[in-house]
């Protein structure tokens, strides 16, 4: 739809990405709601399309084919689709071409939860997280720190610590905004 052309800035896709658990499928469905646009949960999306879990599709088709489907499915909604708020799955932004067609086509948002505070929501993840599974908490935590790098590409990056969904949400639109009326001033 829009490979060549930028969209106007408000029109943009909102994408979230961050570290297993941060929030990013819970925070996009209150960013969502919020702006009145269509949520996309690329995790759920691809759930919905092989009418299986992830966990279970890292089982029977291993995690390439889960990489390769999560890939195929972010840069065509990233080159044809305008306005959604997206949410994506934790590995996602460790494939280059996944970066660049967000990075140039959306407007990343990082969010940021500090590992200390992450460690107390692991029960909440152990079992529906493959790639946590198996792993000793220094393993994990070496998984986290290994991730930042790659996660210090976005256009903003939002604290969590502390904070309840609504209120992420909430930092998220204030910034939106700003930046909105800054790219497109009214007159
Ligand atoms: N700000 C928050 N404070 C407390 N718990 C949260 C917060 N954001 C998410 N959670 C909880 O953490 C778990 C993982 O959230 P989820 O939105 O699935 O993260 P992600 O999509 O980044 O993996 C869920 O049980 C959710 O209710
Ligand atoms: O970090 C990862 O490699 C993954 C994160 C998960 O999504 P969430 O970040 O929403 O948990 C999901 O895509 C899959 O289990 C792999
Ligand atoms: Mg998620």
């Amino acid at each position: 739809m829009h490979k060549d052309k930028q969209l106007p800035f408000k029109e943009k896709n909102i994408i979230l990405i961050g570290f297993m658990g941060v929030g990013k499928t819970t925070i996009g469905i209150h960013i969502a709601k919020k702006l009145n646009r269509d949520f996309i949960d690329v995790d759920q999306e691809i759930e919905k399309q092989y009418d299986m879990p992830v966990t279970q599709i890292f089982k029977t088709m291993g995690e390439q084919k889960f990489r390769q489907m999560e890939k195929e499915f972010i840069v065509d909604l990233c080159c044809n689709s305008r306005l959604k708020i997206i949410s994506l799955g934790g590995g996602a932004f460790l494939q280059e071409e996944i970066r660049n067609v967000c990075l140039s086509t959306s407007i990343v948002f990082f969010l940021d939860l500090s590992f200390n505070l992450w460690k107390d929501r692991l029960h909440l993840l152990m079992d529906n997280r493959p790639v946590l599974q198996n792993k000793t908490l220094e393993e994990i935590e070496q998984l986290y720190y290994s991730r930042q790098g790659i996660y210090a590409l976005n256009h903003s990056k939002v604290n969590t610590d502390y904070l309840k969904p609504e209120e992420v949400a909430d930092n998220i639109l204030h910034s939106l905004k700003l930046n909105w009326e800054i790219n497109e001033p009214i007159n």
